[in-house]
């Protein structure tokens, strides 16, 4: 029987042209999968979208469009079990980073027909909202605040390190207390991150580096410079922690592991869930682990490094 997907696709996402890019996907995906196509608008959003195709029972959802309408549809369908198909067409494409997931149509529309799946964590947020790769309280909520449509638009990628560099001229540092299962930590911070999953562009979540996205824990950062020199010079350690996977050894940062986390600030901060401003502190996330399927690409084979079989006289004892 042919497979069938719900297409949730946002024709305003990103720079390119999405007429041409909803043929391309059709045309690689029709062949295989039956596809019902919807269509975000800026009054319904993905994950409206998604919540209807699940009631229906559809048997997968692909979501194409950028980090906002990824971001949503993901989140309305943690803990249903159906498989999601992740095509990237935004500004920065985070989600398919942060899941080593492939961000060209091509290869996106190829790992959707291998029908490979993977079950990665997600979170909740303060009871209800979903979370699929991370919650910023501070100088990242402050830093997606700033960065508008015409900024993405004009600067791509460019335009969340724009405005990150203007933040830190009004750098404000607050007390936070983050409460987990098993501690509760006091410091004087600058940004505190609860990631799920993160991509390396998310530097403000790279304390422990490499980020573990099914383990069913979250992996929290603070970073606490005392001044705009120490939060460049944290910044840039934390780019290098991305990109060596090597976890962070700076004095002003620290990271840990929780299940639950309760983040309470003085004064209250904005919090920032998947790139969007839900409010302010204080914040209570859970992870749901394996609360999320996804196609993922097929995964290397470990290289063979040991064939005793077919030889004529072989004989092996285990010890
Ligand atoms: N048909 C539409 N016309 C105009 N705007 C739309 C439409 N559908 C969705 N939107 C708007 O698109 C935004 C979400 O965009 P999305 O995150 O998918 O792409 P992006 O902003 O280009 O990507 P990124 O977040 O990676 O920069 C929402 O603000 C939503 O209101």
């Amino acid at each position: 029987m042919k497979r069938s997907a719900c297409l949730i696709f946002n024709p305003a996402a990103g720079q390119s042209n999405p007429e041409q890019d909803l043929a391309l996907i059709r045309q690689l995906l029709e062949p295989t999968i039956d596809l019902e196509i919807r269509l975000t608008t800026p009054e319904l959003d993905g994950a409206e979208i998604a919540l209807e195709a699940v009631s229906r029972g559809v048997e997968s959802i692909i979501a194409s469009g950028g980090d906002g309408t990824l971001s949503a549809v993901a989140g309305a369908i943690v803990g249903t079990n159906i498989p999601l198909g992740i095509v990237s067409r935004g500004t920065a494409n985070a989600f398919a980073n942060a899941l080593d997931l492939p961000n060209t149509i091509e290869t996106a529309c190829e790992t959707i027909l291998g029908g490979l799946t993977r079950v990665v964590d997600a979170g909740i947020c303060n009871g209800k909202l979903p979370m699929v790769l991370l919650a910023g309280v501070g100088f990242e909520a402050e830093t997606v605040e700033m960065t508008d449509r015409e900024m993405k638009n004009r600067w791509g990628m460019l335009a969340y390190v724009l405005s990150g560099i203007k933040q830190l001229n009004n750098l404000e540092r607050f007390e936070a207390e983050i409460e987990t299962e098993d501690k509760i930590v006091t410091v004087t911070a600058v940004a505190v991150t609860v990631a799920n999953a993160a991509p390396p562009t998310s530097i403000l979540a790279q304390g422990p580096a490499g980020i573990i996205f099914d383990d069913g824990l979250l992996d929290i950062t603070l970073v606490a410079p005392e001044n705009k020199a120490g939060a460049i010079a944290a910044s840039y350690h934390l780019l290098q922690t991305a990109l060596t996977g090597n976890a962070s050894d700076r004095d002003d940062i620290g990271y840990m592991r929780a299940k639950k986390i309760k983040i309470s600030t003085d004064p209250p901060q904005k919090v920032v869930l998947d790139g969007e401003i839900i409010g302010m502190t204080p914040l209570f996330i859970e992870c749901v682990p394996g609360g999320l399927t996804v196609f993922v690409p097929r995964v290397e084979e470990p290289p063979v490094t040991e064939k005793l079989t077919g030889l004529s006289d072989i004989k092996v004892v285990l010890k």
